[in-house]
C-alpha cells in the first residue's frame, strides 16, 4: 500500500504555513521539505518536529531531495517569487515560469505518479506550464485555483450575515487574480439563495453590498500585502484543505483550477471552477449553467489566461 505522504517544493512562506497546518491537523504520515536553500528546509523540519508531542498523529517530517518524490502521493509547489507592493500576480509570469520548469525537469527524473497542486503565482498559469511542462495526465494536476479566495468571500459574507463561514456557500471563480468573480447566482447562505436573503427589507447584506464584497474579495490579497509583504495562513490552510480531499478520497467540491476539456466552452486551459476532487485528482469538471453576465466574466477570465499562455515557451 502507498505511503500518506506529501513532498512541499518551496519552503517560504507559503510552503510552511501549509506544512504547519497539516501538523496541526495531522493530514499526512510522512512529510518531505525541498527548496534550493537546503538549510531553511533542515531548520524548518527541526522546528516542526519540535511540535510533533503536541500534534493529533504521529509524523515523519525531514528536509529531503527529489528522490523523495518517487513515492510520494502528493507534491505540492509552493516555490517561486511573491508580489511586491504594487504588483500583480501575473507580474510573476515569466519569473515563476523559469522556476515551475526546473522543478518539474526534477521531478520527472523520479517515479512519481501521484497528484501535483501547484500553489506559486499566477497559479492558473503556473498549474498550466506544470502540466505541458511534465506530460502527465491532467486530472493529476491542480492548482489551488480560488480556494483562498472562496474562503474569503465566506468569512466576508458570513461576518456581516452574523453566520458562520461554513454555513455559506458560496464560489468564487475563474482566475485566481484580478478578473476573478462571484457566482452570485448559486451564492447561498445555508439553504437560501443569497439574492433572496439581500432582497429583505431588513437585510443585513443588501443587494447593493454585493458588488462591493465581491471587490474586497478580488483586492484584498493587495491590502495585505501592503501592511505584511505577503499572504500564507489563509492559502496554507487551503492547501491542507485539498490533501486532505485527495489523501481521504472524500469527492469534495473545492473550486481549484482545473484543465477545462471542453467545459464550459473551454478547452486547454486551467481555471479556478468547482470540481470534485479525490484520490485520482480532479475527478470532475461541475459545469454550472451560469448566467450570462457570469459567463462572460468566466470567458473573460479565461482569455487572460490564454493571452498569457501564449507569451511563454513551453
Ligand atoms: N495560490 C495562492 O492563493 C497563493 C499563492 N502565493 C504564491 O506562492 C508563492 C510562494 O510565496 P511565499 O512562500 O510567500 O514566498 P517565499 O519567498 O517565502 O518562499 C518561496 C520559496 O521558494 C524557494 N524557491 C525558489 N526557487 C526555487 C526552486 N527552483 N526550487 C525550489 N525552491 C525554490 C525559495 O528559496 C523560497 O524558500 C508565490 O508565487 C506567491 O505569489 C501566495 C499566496 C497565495
Ligand atoms: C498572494 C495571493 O495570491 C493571495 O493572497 O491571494
Amino acid at each position: 500500500m502507498k505511503k500518506n505522504k506529501v513532498v512541499i517544493v518551496g519552503a517560504g512562506m507559503v510552503g510552511m504555513s501549509y506544512a504547519y497546518s497539516m501538523v496541526n491537523q495531522g493530514t499526512c504520515e510522512e512529510l518531505v521539505l525541498i527548496d534550493i536553500d537546503k538549510n531553511r528546509t533542515i531548520g524548518e523540519a527541526l522546528d516542526l518536529n519540535h511540535g510533533l508531542s503536541y500534534a493529533p498523529r504521529k509524523m515523519k517530517i525531514y528536509s529531503g531531495y527529489y528522490s523523495d518524490c518517487s513515492d510520494a502521493n502528493i507534491i505540492c509547489i509552493t516555490a517561486g517569487a511573491t508580489q511586491v507592493p504594487g504588483e500583480t500576480r501575473l507580474d510573476l509570469l515569466h519569473k515563476n515560469t523559469k522556476i515551475m520548469k526546473s522543478i518539474v525537469g526534477e521531478i520527472k527524473k523520479t517515479s512519481f505518479d501521484g497528484i501535483i497542486i501547484v500553489a506559486s503565482n499566477p497559479v492558473d498559469i503556473m498549474t498550466y506550464v506544470v502540466w505541458k511542462a511534465s506530460g502527465y495526465d491532467k486530472s493529476k494536476i491542480m492548482g489551488s485555483g480560488t480556494t483562498l479566495d472562496t474562503a474569503r468571500l465566506r468569512f466576508g459574507l458570513g461576518e456581516r450575515l452574523g453566520v458562520t463561514p461554513k454555513s455559506i456557500h458560496a464560489y468564487v471563480m475563474g482566475e485566481h487574480g484580478d478578473s476573478q468573480f462571484v457566482a452570485w447566482s448559486y451564492a447561498l447562505m445555508g439553504v437560501q439563495p443569497i439574492y433572496q436573503v439581500a432582497s429583505k427589507k431588513d437585510a443585513k447584506v443588501k443587494f447593493e453590498d454585493l458588488e462591493l464584497i465581491e471587490d474586497e474579495v478580488r483586492n484584498i490579497a493587495y491590502k495585505i500585502i501592503d501592511c505584511k509583504k505577503s499572504t500564507y495562513y489563509g492559502i496554507g490552510m487551503a492547501l491542507a484543505r485539498i490533501t486532505q480531499a485527495i489523501l481521504e478520497n472524500e469527492n469534495s467540491i473545492l473550486t481549484v483550477s482545473s484543465y477545462l476539456d471542453n467545459k464550459y466552452g473551454h478547452d486547454d486551459v486551467f481555471i479556478a471552477v468547482p470540481s470534485v476532487v479525490n484520490e485520482t485528482g480532479v475527478r470532475e469538471v461541475i459545469e454550472l449553467p451560469l448566467e450570462k453576465e457570469e459567463k462572460d466574466k468566466l470567458d473573460d477570465s479565461i482569455e487572460i489566461m490564454k493571452e498569457n499562455i501564449a507569451k511563454l515557451d513551453i
